[in-house]
């Protein structure tokens, strides 16, 4: 089930000029950084907490010139990248989406940022919006 739009994913060339705009517009600091290796990113979150949860500002910046963010960067320039929605169990929406006839991006789960596992469908599928899904992966012991 899609519980929330747990965060909007934007391209930047420049993360430390990107993390200052930001925090000028949030008035709020981003709270963490992390680089993803398999995607070839280095992110930076800006967070919001709301009543019912929190809504996150992922910025991506690329590590390496094959990353889909470069590729990105080059043909499409900055901007909003990706929206990426909460789900509570992401292996049973994978199979139900595939079986809508939404294109996976990749067949099982794999590792996102801030401790989540993940999911991309193809745009061409989703009207022209990369759709990524996040769960929450459980911690070390769970
Ligand atoms: C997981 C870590 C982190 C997290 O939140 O935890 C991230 O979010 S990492 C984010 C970076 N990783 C990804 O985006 C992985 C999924 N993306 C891909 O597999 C590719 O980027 C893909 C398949 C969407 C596009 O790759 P391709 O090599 O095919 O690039 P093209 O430029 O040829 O694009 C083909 C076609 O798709 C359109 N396109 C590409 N990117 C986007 C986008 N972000 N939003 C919407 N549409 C997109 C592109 O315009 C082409 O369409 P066309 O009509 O042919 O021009
Ligand atoms: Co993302």
């Amino acid at each position: 089930m899609f519980t929330n739009v747990e965060h909007i994913g934007i391209a930047v060339r420049d993360l430390t000029a990107s993390n200052a705009l930001f925090a000028s517009l949030f008035n709020t600091q981003p709270y963490k950084s992390e680089e993803v290796t398999s995607e070839g990113v280095m992110t930076s979150f800006f967070r919001f907490n709301n009543g019912s949860g929190q809504t996150k500002i992922e910025l991506l910046v690329p590590t390496r010139p094959d990353s889909p963010i470069a590729t990105y960067l080059e043909k499409r320039g900055e901007g909003i990248h990706h929206l990426a929605f909460e789900v509570t169990d992401i292996v049973t929406e994978m199979a139900r989406l595939k079986a809508e006839g939404f294109v996976l991006l990749n067949e099982t789960p794999k590792p996102g940022a801030d401790n989540k596992l993940v999911c991309f469908l193809h745009p061409k599928t989703t009207n022209g919006v990369l759709i990524e899904l996040c769960q929450e992966r459980p911690l070390e012991g769970q």
